[in-house]
């Protein structure tokens, strides 16, 4: 795959969804180049509002979007707001990713998910997977709406030749993470856990599913430097997954947790609650042949987590 240069110095740089964990990692990664950083809160426009999402970009008029916005959540939150998730993101990508078309924006990037692979994929999950195999049924919805956005990219870059571009990010973690005890992913969920059970003396802490699934996990700072490079250098249909290309199981990933935060008590675990897809590791070839690799370690991952945790609740 060619590598293109794409110049972001001097431009007009909007990112969507910037008060979350991506679009904040995104904030803290832009302001070290030299662009025009463009945020909107959703409390003047929602994304989910054409006209709304229309008029803004008509006189904004941003020259680079990152499309970070999007309904968020883990396994829980996936399958009990199923219409969220699904309408949601639908129609923030289709009103975002077609303003950026019609208003003339030089390049646009879309966050789809590696929970756009077939469930039983093989693995490493490599881009050509999607569309080869039915979904997880605990996030169809969102795994649908991701696609359709990812097909809308594919499509306006074949219809007019828009420099709009995919990637693939899997299950991310950091500072700005969700913490609902339920709707949260798993990350922020045993962090939060575990610091309960450490301050209250709980003799265990429960983990949901078997804890046999295995999952990769990627700082979210990472996660934005990739972004940045990928805008930089990558123009392409294909997809590019971004990940560390190492996983670990639910089981080990909750010790790993626990010691980050210092609790000593038992571990056990709840096979009521869903384990969703078996595993989901990426490969990250394609991303290593255009220049980028991961460079926080899982444990120093979760110690900056488990901080940024203290911060934002208060307990720092
Ligand atoms: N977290 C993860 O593990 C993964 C995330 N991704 C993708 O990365 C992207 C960012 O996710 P992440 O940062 O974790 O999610 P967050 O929930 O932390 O952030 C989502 C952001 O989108 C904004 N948003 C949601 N709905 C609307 C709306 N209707 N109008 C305007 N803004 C809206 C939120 O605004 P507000 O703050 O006002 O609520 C928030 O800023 C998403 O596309 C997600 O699908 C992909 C793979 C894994
Ligand atoms: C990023 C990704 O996020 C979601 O998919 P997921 O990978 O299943 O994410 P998750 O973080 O919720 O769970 C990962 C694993 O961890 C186990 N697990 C244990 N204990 C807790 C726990 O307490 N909370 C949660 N949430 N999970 C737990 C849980 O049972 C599962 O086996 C999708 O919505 C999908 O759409 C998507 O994009």
């Amino acid at each position: 795959m060619a590598a293109t240069r794409f110049e972001l110095a001097g431009k007009r740089v909007f990112v969507a969804g910037h008060r979350g964990m991506v679009g904040s990692a995104l904030v803290r990664r832009l302001v070290r180049e030299n662009v025009a950083l463009m945020t909107v809160p959703r409390s003047e426009v929602d994304l989910r509002d054409q006209a709304a999402v229309f008029a803004w970009f008509a006189r904004a008029k941003p020259q680079v979007v990152f499309l970070a916005a999007a309904k968020v959540g883990g396994i829980v939150a996936n399958n009990t707001l199923r219409a969220e998730f699904i309408y949601d993101n639908l129609a923030i990508a289709t009103n975002v990713i077609h303003a950026a078309h019609v208003n003339g924006v030089e390049k646009l990037m879309f966050l789809g998910s590696s929970c756009i692979y077939p469930k039983l994929a093989a693995q490493p999950l490599r881009e050509d997977a999607m569309l080869t195999g039915a979904l997880e049924p605990t996030n169809e919805p969102y795994a649908i709406a991701k696609i359709a956005g990812i097909k809308m990219v594919e499509a306006y870059r074949s219809q007019y030749g828009a420099d709009f571009i995919n990637v693939m990010p899997t299950n991310l973690y950091g500072p700005g993470d969700n913490y609902h005890p339920e709707y949260s992913h798993v990350v922020a969920a045993l962090i939060r856990r575990f610091h309960e059970a450490k301050r209250s003396d709980a003799a265990e802490v429960v983990v949901w599913g078997t804890g046999t699934p295995r999952r990769e996990f990627l700082y979210v700072d990472d996660m934005a430097d990739a972004c940045l490079h990928l805008m930089k250098t990558f123009s392409a249909p294909e997809l590019v997954n971004i990940g560390t290309g190492e996983d670990i199981t639910i089981a080990d990933f909750a010790r790993v947790a626990a010691a980050a935060v210092g609790y000593r008590g038992r571990i056990s675990f709840d096979p009521s609650r869903p384990d969703g897809t078996p595993r989901k590791l990426l490969d990250v070839s394609r991303l290593a042949a255009l220049g980028w690799r991961a460079t926080t370690p899982l444990e120093e991952g979760i110690r900056l987590a488990y901080q940024a945790f203290l911060r934002e609740t208060g307990q720092g």
